[in-house]
């Protein structure tokens, strides 16, 4: 289900509950200043714990780790744009569909969103990518499992770096974003949502009321790992997370939460925030149910659990960006939930889950306090 996480996180409050207090009466402060509009950034500085380590976050760094507050261009690790429209300086700076209306691709951008790769495509992607790809040869893990890692997207350092077996690495090779930049959706000052604490660690909320159906935003993930890790390929994940992500996408992911334990030293947070974080997706030109991959997002792996949410999470190979799609009307200041298991499932089942798969206790307003 791509709806669905792909596995298992936990119970972890990354500030202490003072410190979770004082940001958010600052933000409301904040939020109540404004005027139904998205304020100027601000000068937050918060700390943040991630793998048993404490890194902190300041309004001056250049490294894309998500800040709690309205969202900035330089918080975000892909750059805003849209994968389907031109993005040269020459661009509209804020692509809002009444700007989009009327404005003309040009010609080089491919657009294949309405339409199936062709024939010629594959071919010319294909040859393209075999001179150009930076993609690591495929090598043999401790089980003899085929194995590769690919830098998919442009190469300016915004690629997401894929854990892949060799087919799907070809395929990925002739997609036509396969060294094309990838974006975030719309511009950062229009995406409608801001990161405060909740209950629950950080969270997503409303910026502004977000009508039924509306997507909310669209993408690209940091990194996508295949189910069937290896435990050989697990035992290297941290490293190999190291040599396979370039810094700006990297210090994203390490910003991300982590509730599984980790290895004296800290050894293993980032597989850990792989299995927290990650969402079930399908690397195919024909959408699979299985979603034989994970991919951890630097804005959606921040939506908290609800067995009654709000938003629906959805994948597209063709843009190669996840997506949140409001289900009902969220208002303003309210907290955007997804659900991580089926949400038709008996309450038992659900709590059984997510307490095996996901490691924490639901006290959602479906599940109650008990
Ligand atoms: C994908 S992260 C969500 C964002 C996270 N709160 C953060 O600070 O980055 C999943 C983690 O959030 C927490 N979480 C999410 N929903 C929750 C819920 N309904 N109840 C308790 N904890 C929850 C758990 O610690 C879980 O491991």
């Amino acid at each position: 289900m791509s709806n669905s996480k792909q596995s298992e996180t936990g119970a972890q409050n990354q500030m202490s509950p003072a410190a979770m207090a004082a940001l958010e009466k600052a933000f409301m402060a904040m939020l109540s200043s404004l005027d139904g509009s998205p304020a100027p950034p601000q000068a937050a500085t918060t700390s943040t714990s991630s793998g048993g380590k404490s890194a902190t976050t300041s309004k001056t760094q250049t490294t894309s780790k998500l800040e709690v507050g309205l969202l900035r261009a330089s918080d975000i690790a892909f750059p805003s744009g849209n994968n389907y429209y031109d993005h040269s300086p020459n661009a509209p700076f804020k692509l809002d569909e009444e700007e989009l209306q009327g404005y003309t691709p040009p010609a080089a951008v491919v657009d294949w969103r309405n339409r199936p790769l062709s024939d010629a495509d594959v071919d010319a992607f294909t040859r393209r990518s075999k001179m150009q790809s930076k993609a690591m040869p495929p090598s043999n893990d401790p089980r003899g499992t085929p194995f590769c890692i690919m830098s998919f997207g442009a190469d300016n350092g915004s690629s997401t770096a894929v854990f892949c077996d060799p087919p799907t690495r070809q395929l990925l090779r002739a997609h036509p974003l396969h060294l094309a930049p990838l974006h975030v959706e719309p511009h950062h000052s229009a995406i409608p949502i801001y990161v405060a604490a909740s209950p629950t660690g950080l969270g997503l909320f409303a910026a502004r009321r977000i009508e039924a159906g509306e997507c909310i935003f669209r993408e690209p993930p940091l990194l996508v790992v295949t189910q069937g890790l290896s435990s050989g390929v697990a035992m290297q994940f941290d490293d190999l997370i190291e040599k396979a992500m370039p810094p700006r996408i990297r210090a994203a992911f390490d910003a991300l939460t982590n509730c599984w334990p980790t290895e004296p030293g800290g050894r293993g947070a980032r597989l850990g925030k792989m299995r927290t974080n990650a969402m079930g997706v399908f690397l195919s030109t024909t959408r699979s149910m299985e979603n034989p991959f994970g991919a951890c997002f630097q804005l959606i792996s921040r939506a908290n659990h609800s067995c009654a949410p709000n938003v629906n999470f959805d994948w597209e190979f063709t843009t190669f960006q996840g997506s949140l799609v409001a289900k009902k009307q969220i208002e303003a200041g309210e907290e955007i939930l997804l659900c991580y298991v089926d949400p038709k499932a008996s309450k038992r089942a659900r709590r059984e889950e997510i307490l095996r798969k996901y490691r924490f206790k639901c006290t959602c307003k479906k599940c109650g306090p008990n």
